[in-house]
């Protein structure tokens, strides 16, 4: 009988079984003797983070040093940002051109760069996709009441 927390699981690639901690998702070999501990990670305190930003007409000020008035619907934000995604993924433009170029969001100027911030700064759903990316990796898009991002965490 296992500790609380951890499942047995049969590797393929050496058929030996190895131990699942299913909070953490941390494997290990030897027969775990304690409960598996909770992810006690409570993530990072601080992070920089730039974003691209495409407003549309219900974005809660709907307006960027792009457009006075922006019009385009919340579909076409998001098509605009998967389309701006997929050329940053396969390499063919920089995040920091593509913002500098597109974001709705005064840190264009500033190829998207947001600086440094804790919790509690930015709207809770980029927070939450900031603060659970690791460092370098791009997120996916992201709804606030400012529009459709995407996230690239920088520190
Ligand atoms: N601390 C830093 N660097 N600046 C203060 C940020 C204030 C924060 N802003 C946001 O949450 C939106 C979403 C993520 C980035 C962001 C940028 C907005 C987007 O444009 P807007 O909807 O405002 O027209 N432009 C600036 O604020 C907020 N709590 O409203």
């Amino acid at each position: 009988q296992l500790p609380a927390g951890w499942e047995k699981r049969l590797s393929r690639s050496t058929g030996q079984y190895y131990y699942l901690n299913v909070h953490t998702k941390e494997s290990q070999w030897d027969v775990p003797e304690k409960p598996a501990e909770p992810a006690t990670s409570s993530g990072p305190e601080r992070v920089q983070c730039s974003h691209l930003l495409v407003k549309h007409k219900d974005s809660r000020r709907p307006s960027s040093w792009r457009e006075d008035n922006i019009s385009r619907t919340k579909e076409d934000a998001l098509e605009l940002v998967k389309s701006y995604r997929e050329q940053i993924v396969q390499g063919k433009v920089s995040f920091a051109e593509l913002a500098q170029k597109y974001s709705d969001c005064s840190s264009a100027r500033r190829g998207g760069d947001l600086g440094p911030f804790n919790r509690g700064a930015m709207q809770k759903p980029f927070e939450d996709c900031a603060f659970s990316l690791k460092v370098g990796e791009l997120s996916d898009p992201v709804f606030t009441d400012s529009g459709v991002h995407i996230i690239l965490r920088t520190v």
